[in-house]
């Protein structure tokens, strides 16, 4: 479980995160969503130490992050990050199986479980066939699921995704998605939403931050309505119920063709 209670942190001078509390326990997807510069990857940077609050206190477990031995931490937590390039010529199936570094002992090499787990991973984001080509000469979308390949083959207890799924194709999308809401089942998820029909669907809770507040938190079809996307996105949007899946399914309007509260 993750458990942030009352998180500042600062840039400097400048606050950017105020006084955040929000628990994401396994069973319970959560998504944050905000604009541009509201604060979502400082956020996940500091639930995953790259950052260091100001104020407040993060658990992850019970356990107070900045108790956490940082191999201790490796195993507990993955994060997909936003930006994915590493700089160097390792193959698909080396940074997959960097995932496995917590657990392999400094001089020792990885055993057939590693390598059972890794080529798991691989299937599931569907780049087993890539495992041997260099990630210099990947495409974006591949090197994406490369990187949620090394999150899983880490068989973490708290996963941590800013916008993870950004530069893959829709269909891609789903199934990493589905994968990761399979997962959430037994692991605690936050990700980090730029999408709001894939956070409407795949989210369990919805969190919204604004000016590094998080101004409103439940389920995506009590969060995500025509007045929450005025005020917090500018945006005219109608939204309704999708039939089948009972989540909410967002229309973005150019703007003045719809007024809030009346069916486009
Ligand atoms: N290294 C930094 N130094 C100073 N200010 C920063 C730094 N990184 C981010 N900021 C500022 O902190 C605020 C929050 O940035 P952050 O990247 O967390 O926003 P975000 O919600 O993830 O944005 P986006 O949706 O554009 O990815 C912004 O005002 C940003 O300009």
């Amino acid at each position: 479980m993750i458990d942030i209670a009352g998180l500042d942190v600062k840039y400097g001078a400048k606050k950017v995160l105020d006084a955040i509390t929000l628990a994401a326990d396994k069973g319970r997807f959560v998504g944050i969503i905000g604009p541009n510069g509201s604060g979502k990857t400082t956020l996940l940077k500091t639930i995953s130490r790259v950052l260091e609050p100001s104020a407040g206190i993060i658990t992850l477990d019970t356990i107070p992050l900045d108790r956490m031995k940082s191999r201790d931490l490796a195993r507990s937590l993955a994060v997909v990050p936003q930006e994915t390039g590493t700089g160097f010529d390792f193959s698909v199936r080396d940074v997959v199986l960097m995932g496995r570094y917590p657990y392999i002992g400094r001089f020792s090499k990885e055993t057939a479980e590693d390598d059972r787990i890794c080529c798991r991973a691989m299937e599931l984001t569907g780049i087993a066939h890539l495992a041997d080509r260099p990630i210099t000469e990947i495409s974006g979308g591949e090197l994406q699921r490369t990187i949620i390949a090394r999150a899983l083959a880490q068989q973490p207890r708290h996963l941590l995704l800013d916008e993870a799924t950004s530069h893959l194709d829709i269909s891609h999308q789903v199934d990493i998605l589905t994968t990761i809401k399979k997962l959430s089942k037994e692991i605690a998820v936050i990700g980090v939403f730029h999408d709001l029909n894939l956070a409407a669907y795949f989210c369990d809770e919805i969190m919204v931050i604004q000016s590094g507040k998080i101004v409103a938190a439940g389920p995506p079809e009590e969060i995500l309505t025509p007045a929450m996307l005025q005020s917090i996105f500018d945006l005219d949007a109608s939204v309704s119920i999708h039939p089948v899946t009972h989540k909410p399914v967002i229309v973005p309007l150019p703007k003045g063709m719809y007024k809030t509260g009346e069916d486009p």
